[in-house]
């Protein structure tokens, strides 16, 4: 070979190292990892971790019998606390970044509103179009989204249901959703379902005792009555709603509950049936509670709890105790205010709050 074809060779070797130098750098650029034996892989991760040391945003690596864990840089006490975990090299390694999943965020350049019940999420109701954009990028995001629906009514009727639009993915308003270890059928259309109460059921749960019997007067699919059933003696639950009833049963099979009534019907006649007879009555129908305060405080116990939803005005949150009062002075008993709290914002300047009384009975 002449010495001008050796030459140009060469150059296009150098050139070709170049590249794959370039091309290494850009997918994997070089950054501080640490190099252990395989076997100590796992309890040194750990460390880092606890150490808050691990770079979650670069995979792990394995040669052989040795693994590469990526770090940021060590000071130089947590490098002696981990020379007692395990001997180790600091290295520079050309970690692969981990795959950053997008989020809607991501994908629209602003945070969608959504809520998430079961595999359903309901959007708000956006113009066409920007909608099936607000669903595209939910369902992109996330494998267990499986629909998005849109509402097309408010909260409505005596038994507080929605209308919904399709927007995207399977066409249905029914899912299974799962709250505190137990599962809810729901029909988001059928009856009535927020996953946004979700820590006040809890709240709840945690003021019930094993001996306790429970009167949920507006119990919808069961979320409160079935999370208390778990922990109290006797649960008494109903709802006006059929469908919601229909749900309740199959939620109570769902969750192996056996200690619940359950009834169909209005909660002012049913509640006069069990009278005296309540540890803990919940009166989750906010828009209009005060109407069925005289079955309320007769189906409590004496000494017996009272949970009272109501929806009021920023600038008078607990208004409703007025109407408490003088709905147990004209049954002759007396109330105690335990605890009044805001549950949630319901809208612009009103909000969902609860009060707690005990019932003073003669
Ligand atoms: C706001 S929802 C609450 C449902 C349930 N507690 C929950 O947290 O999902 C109110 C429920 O009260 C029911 N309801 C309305 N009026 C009623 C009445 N007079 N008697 C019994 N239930 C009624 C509705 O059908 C609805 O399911």
């Amino acid at each position: 070979m002449d010495a001008s074809k050796v030459l140009k060779k060469h150059a296009f070797l150098r050139i070709d190292i170049l590249t794959v130098r370039l091309y290494r750098s850009l997918m994997a650029d070089e950054s501080l990892g640490i190099k252990v034996e395989r076997k100590n892989g796992e309890r040194f991760r750990r460390a880092l971790v606890d150490l808050k040391a691990f770079d979650p945003g670069r995979k792990i690596c394995s040669d052989g019998s040795q693994i590469y864990l990526p770090v940021r840089e060590l000071s130089e006490k947590e490098a002696e606390k981990l020379r007692l975990v395990a001997d180790y090299d600091v290295v520079n390694f050309g970690f692969v970044p981990e795959e950053k999943i997008l989020t809607p965020e991501d994908i629209l350049g602003f945070r969608p509103s959504f809520e998430i019940v079961g595999d359903i999420a309901m959007i708000e109701d956006l113009e066409e179009g920007e909608a099936e954009r607000v669903a595209s990028a939910l369902m992109s995001s996330s494998n267990s989204i499986k629909t998005v629906i849109a509402p097309i009514s408010d909260v409505e009727g005596e038994y507080r249901t929605r209308r919904y639009r399709h927007v995207a993915g399977e066409e249905r308003t029914t899912t299974t959703h799962k709250e505190h270890g137990l599962r809810y059928r729901i029909d988001l259309e059928g009856a009535y379902f927020t996953p946004r109460l979700g820590t006040e059921r809890l709240r709840i749960a945690s003021l019930v005792g094993p001996t306790d019997v429970v009167l949920d007067m507006f119990a919808g699919v069961g979320p409160f009555s079935i999370l208390m059933a778990k922990r109290c003696r006797w649960v008494v639950a109903m709802d006006k709603n059929p469908v919601a009833v229909q749900y309740l049963r199959e939620n109570a099979r769902l969750n192996k509950v056996e200690n619940i009534d359950i009834l169909e019907g209005d909660a002012n006649e049913i509640a006069l049936r069990y009278q005296n007879a309540a540890d803990h009555v919940i009166m989750n129908l906010p828009h209009s509670a005060s109407l069925f305060l005289p079955a309320a405080i007769g189906a409590a116990k004496p000494g017996g709890i009272v949970h009272y939803y109501c929806i009021s005005p920023e600038d008078d949150l607990y208004r409703d105790e007025l109407l408490i009062r003088e709905a147990a002075e004209k049954m002759s008993a007396g109330i105690e205010v335990l605890c009044e709290s805001i549950v949630r914002s319901y809208a612009p300047h009103r909000l969902n709050v609860v009060i707690d009384f005990r019932v003073k009975k003669l």
